[in-house]
């Protein structure tokens, strides 16, 4: 069989949008299940699988509905008894958004439980993507298997692609942050960054330090910025790309990992680096106009080709 899929490992949780209050809505989003949801609708004929490990309870087994009907499989993953999915709920100040997060016990933290599940699933990728949500939410023993998983499939020819996406309440030190982040770095051949998170992380002092820093450990580099441009640097030459601005956005939830998916879309056809931020810089921002983490296949297929 051929190594056509896409695969993004990490936590996908039930995610309350919307407003405070009787009328929250209830969805399902996690950064990584945030970017394969877009790369699956920009490449629909990619299999698309998230890997995670999963509980038994309704909740668990709705997620695992909503992936399927929207043509997302689960791969080998873990379905666990007695466990449950995270929860986090999105509160806003104009557009931009802050996480209150219920996750500690979820089932997504075994996801490397089962070495040889987890390698099953990482089988026949075209590309396989994670970020350093997946890191923090693992222990060492399973953040090493997790790598050692990754590495593998990339020796069997997928591409791997990382977003550091730092969240500092999910580490115990920002040290141990750094340490796991690079290590990922070091398997990785698309890297996907976001400059204050680098600069909280790393002090980095511009984006172009950020594309630098990480251009000496990663063959392509683009470094988001929100509304400010991406840079991009490949083979040790370095491009800015202006991101689209937006009049009034609603909700910047899963912005970032959209482009990543537009990002990795336009990669996966073949276009260039600089075309590729384009669209995604698009797809982003059709997602900032919108409550929750996810858009529409539809919106997001018309800022894609647009
Ligand atoms: O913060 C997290 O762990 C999430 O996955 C929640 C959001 O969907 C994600 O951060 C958006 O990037």
């Amino acid at each position: 069989m051929e190594a056509n899929g896409v695969a993004s490992i990490g936590e996908c949780m039930l995610e309350l949008s919307g407003q405070a209050g009787p009328n929250w809505r209830m969805g399902f989003a996690g950064d990584t299940f945030n970017t394969l949801w877009a790369l699956h609708a920009l490449s629909p004929d990619r299999p698309a699988t998230y890997v995670s490990a999963f509980g038994d309870d309704p909740f668990s087994r709705d997620q695992i509905a909503f992936f399927a009907q929207n043509g997302i499989g689960i791969g080998s993953s873990p379905v666990i008894a007695g466990a449950r999915p995270g929860l986090y709920a999105i509160t806003l100040t104009g557009a931009e958004r802050a996480f209150t997060y219920w996750r500690s016990d979820a089932a997504a933290r075994q996801l490397a439980s089962d070495p040889a599940a987890l390698a099953k699933s990482l089988e026949k990728q075209a590309l396989v993507y994670f970020s350093g949500i997946t890191l923090a939410i693992l222990d060492d023993a399973s953040r090493k298997t997790l790598l050692a998983a990754v590495a593998t499939a990339r020796r069997a020819g997928s591409l791997v692609a990382f977003d550091p996406n730092y969240r500092p309440r999910l580490w115990r030190s920002r040290e141990a942050a750094q340490a796991a982040i690079l290590e990922a770095l070091a398997v990785t051949d698309i890297a996907l960054p976001t400059f204050p998170d680098e600069q909280l992380l790393f002090a980095d002092e511009t984006p172009q330090a950020t594309a630098e820093r990480l251009g000496k450990l990663v063959g392509e580099v683009v470094v988001k910025n929100g509304e400010q441009p991406a840079t991009i640097a490949t083979g040790g030459a370095s491009e800015t790309v202006d991101a689209v601005h937006v009049a009034t956005p609603v909700d910047t939830t899963g912005a970032g990992d959209s482009f990543n998916g537009g990002y990795l879309a336009a990669r996966l056809v073949g276009h260039a680096p600089a075309d590729a931020v384009r669209r995604a810089h698009r797809v982003a921002a059709a997602v900032v106009q919108v409550r929750g983490a996810l858009a529409t296949f539809e919106t997001l297929r018309a800022a894609f080709e647009s």
